[in-house]
């Protein structure tokens, strides 16, 4: 299925994890140029999120991925995301969206010691659609 194919990223480190969730949630892209979509409407969106790293935490664990879900799922799932704080001054497209994980994720591995990365956020908004989004190096 569509869904469950994700872009590979090419690394070096030795553990790779991911997670998939889906959210439901509504928002609205005002400006004429956004055509129907400025108009508020709802999507089932599917997230892939990928944390890689050299060294694991006393558990075993990269991170817990019960904890990946937590910082998305519970900000996000049924909610309007022009609503957040984060869209106040931009349209949460899929691309911003995804940026917005990618930052709430890596502030949360940053606080880890053994130092894990999220390298890759894929969301997608509809059948059709998806967005990858990657940081750049320095931003690790
Ligand atoms: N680059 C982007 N383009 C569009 C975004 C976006 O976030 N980034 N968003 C939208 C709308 O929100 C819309 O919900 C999704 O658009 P689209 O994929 O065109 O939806 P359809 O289901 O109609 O796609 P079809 O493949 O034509 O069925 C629009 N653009
Ligand atoms: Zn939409």
């Amino acid at each position: 299925m569509m869904q469950q194919f994700y872009p590979q990223i090419h690394h070096h480190y030795r553990y790779e994890l991911n997670k998939d969730m889906h959210l439901a949630a509504a928002h609205f892209i005002s400006d004429d140029a956004a055509g129907q979509c400025q108009h508020t409407h709802g999507h089932t969106y599917f997230i892939n999120i990928t944390v890689v790293g050299d060294a694991l935490d006393e558990l075993g664990f990269l991170i817990n991925f019960k904890r990946i879900k937590d910082i998305v799922h519970k900000r996000y799932d049924h909610s309007v995301l022009n609503d957040h704080p984060e869209y106040k001054e931009v349209y949460p497209t899929t691309e911003r969206v995804a940026e917005q994980i990618w930052t709430a994720i890596q502030t949360e591995l940053k606080q880890l010691p053994h130092q894990p990365k999220c390298l890759q956020v894929v969301v997608r908004e509809t059948p059709t659609s998806y967005v990858v989004y990657r940081p750049k190096p320095e931003e690790l």
